[in-house]
């Protein structure tokens, strides 16, 4: 007998009349032949309305304890899951609803950011075996001392497709109140186009940059387990397929696939810090000591012995940024912080990204002829990412589905029926031991590439149109730009660099000098760097992975020129000949979680 997770929302249980429909449908799913486990969010907005009750309670200016608003906001997955086997019963089917705690979902204890280490499987199965439709409380867990844990707004998805990977389910739907993964937020831009599929790798992107519709380490899941998610409108009884979250992108041959908003991060900039070894790894290694989770940091080329890093960080964490920042400039002896809440970052992903060139300048085009300026730029090979002033982030984000025609459907489109089980299916045993370490770093890679140049362009006018005007001239001699860092502007300048194949740093150098002679700057070009690169899955969400990875090149007396992250790989830019004792130092340290 198969067996079924099916996940639902808030918006899929807002009110009584929400909450039968969806015990109907776990009821016909069953009644098809199905074992099935419901995983239950709290009702419509209840989880905002705990968090604001929690701070009118706390009025001294700190934050709630982190144990307590575990406590407070566990509360809401409680009410929905006992309605729901309320429901289920009174439609004539048999329900137990479970807490977290009761299912055995084992976490570690950061409250309010847990990671799942195990779940037990035993009374589930029991359950299912006597008939029931098991109901189970999304968003949490318990750790070791039997305190409640939350795992991060958005947590439900991740306990459902955890859910469906250690039950070994043959699916997991996601219900909510849209009818799939959407090319952008349909309710920000009302031409976004439901995908028939997405790629793990682009709705990892895609989620952790703002896609609110997937909560990115559910993904993560459905990537190590081979879980096949099915993302559904809970309000449509039909055939209709939803969107179908694989190994498969939609198009192979589009660059762009989607793209996402993210409203709610915060600039941090540190200016005039020493331009030395060692830089990176202290500020990031107290980031991460405050469980600060730091993502688009563009470090830019040093000027006169002192470099500057920016960097965006979640708004609820700045304060915790701020306080780690201050420990880390007086520890390296200068540096000046600043921060900035006015801003938005748009990105674009897509797998076809990596391989097609004339995709970012297309991006920064669009932007500049609507006169928004680009504050900051990184990329990494299927996503470019850019920082906006908030007040025009709605205007930029409809420009970039408009110029990459994301309302259009892709011309070979993938056709349904196809068996949606991946490609590859994992190996009994190997599932088996992956479980034992549920949300644990995995790093599939660690490369080294040394075929590439970097341009370094600083002091042009920070003004809408320039980076387009420089992508557009290195794309129109057909080179391939790799990474892109422009880094926040100061006194009305700013600073971009960018590599390329270093057969085409002639060419593009060539031009870029051309462009700076009409437009002002300086030039300087590395024909020779190295890019140290680290792959796996949900690199940026485990804080760890940076501070490792500073501290080794720190440990190896090396400098990091440029930085660019993303959820699946960090790469950085060092000199070429230090290259190969790079990537010696970073096979070392992550050897005890490299995938073998
Ligand atoms: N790319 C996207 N595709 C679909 N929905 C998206 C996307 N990006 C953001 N969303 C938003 O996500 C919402 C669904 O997520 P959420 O409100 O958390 O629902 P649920 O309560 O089901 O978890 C949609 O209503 C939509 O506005
Ligand atoms: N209720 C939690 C968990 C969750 O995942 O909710 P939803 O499925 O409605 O996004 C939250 O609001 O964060």
């Amino acid at each position: 007998m198969s067996l079924i997770v099916q996940k639902f929302g808030g918006t899929s249980v807002a009110d009584a009349e929400k909450i039968r429909t969806a015990a109907r449908r776990a009821i016909r799913a069953q009644q098809a032949g199905n074992q099935v486990v419901m995983v239950v969010s709290a009702m419509g907005k209840n989880t905002d309305l705990l968090v604001d009750l929690a701070a009118q309670v706390c009025q001294g200016g700190g934050d709630a304890p982190a144990r307590e608003m575990d406590m407070l906001l566990s509360t809401g997955e409680q009410v929905s899951v006992a309605l729901m086997a309320m429901a289920v019963h009174d439609l004539g089917a048999k329900a137990v609803s479970l807490t977290g705690g009761q299912i055995g979902i084992h976490t570690d204890s950061s409250h309010t950011k847990a990671r799942i280490r195990s779940i037990s499987t035993e009374r589930v199965r029991k359950l299912l075996d006597a008939g029931n439709i098991v109901i189970a409380c999304g968003f949490q867990g318990i750790d070791d001392d039997w305190n409640i844990t939350t795992l991060g707004r958005g947590g439900s998805d991740t306990s459902a497709v955890a859910l469906a990977a250690v039950l070994g389910a043959s699916q997991c739907e996601i219900y909510t109140d849209v009818d799939g993964v959407f090319t952008t937020d349909p309710r920000l831009v009302a031409e976004a186009r439901k995908m028939d599929r997405v790629s793990h790798d682009e709705m990892l992107e895609l989620a952790s940059l703002g896609a609110g519709v997937m909560h990115s380490r559910s993904i993560e899941f459905g990537k190590k387990f081979c879980v096949p998610i099915h993302v559904k409108n809970s309000a449509v009884f039909t055939d209709e397929p939803g969107t179908v979250i694989s190994t498969e992108s939609e198009c192979a041959d589009r660059p762009v696939s989607g793209a996402a908003l993210t409203k709610d991060e915060a600039r941090v900039t540190v200016r005039h810090i020493p331009d030395q070894p060692g830089t990176s790894q202290a500020i990031f290694s107290r980031l991460a000591a405050k469980n600060v989770t730091v993502d688009m940091i563009v470090q830019n080329l040093g000027a006169g012995g002192t470099a500057d890093i920016s960097f965006t960080v979640p708004e609820s964490d700045l304060k915790r940024a701020m306080e780690a920042l201050r420990e880390a400039t007086a520890e390296l002896g200068g540096g000046d912080v600043s921060y900035d809440e006015d801003v938005a970052k748009i990105s674009i992903v897509g797998l076809g990204m990596a391989t097609q060139s004339g995709v970012a300048d297309r991006m920064f085009r669009s932007l500049a002829e609507m006169g928004i300026n680009i504050i900051a730029i990184t990329t990494s090979d299927i996503k470019v990412s850019v920082l906006v002033e908030r007040a025009r982030m709605t205007d930029a984000l409809r420009a970039v589905h408009r110029e990459f025609e994301l309302d259009k459907p892709p011309h070979e489109r993938a056709t349904f029926g196809e068996p949606t089980t991946p490609g590859k299916q994992a190996d009994a045993v190997d599932v088996v031991a992956k479980l034992q370490h549920m949300e644990d770093l995995t790093i599939h890679g660690v490369a080294l590439d040394t075929e590439q140049a970097r341009v370094s362009i600083s002091n042009v006018t920070d003004v809408p149109g320039i980076a387009a005007e420089v992508f557009e001239a290195v794309a129109s001699q057909g080179v391939l730009v790799d990474m892109i860092v422009q880094s926040v502007g100061e006194d009305g300048r700013t600073n971009l660099s960018f590599t390329v194949p270093q057969n085409d740093l002639a060419k593009a150098g060539k031009i870029i000098q051309e462009l700076i002679d009409r437009v002002g700057g300086e030039m300087t070009t590395c024909d020779k760097i190295a890019i140290l690169t680290v792959t796996g899955v949900g690199i940026r969400s485990h804080t760890g992975v940076g501070t490792r990875m500073f501290q080794a090149l720190y440990d190896a007396g090396i400098n990091v020129d440029m930085i660019s992250t993303s959820e699946v790989r960090v790469n950085v830019v060092v000199d070429g000949p230090q290259g190969e004792t790079g990537l010696a130092a970073l096979k070392q340290v992550f050897a005890d979680v490299i995938e073998r």
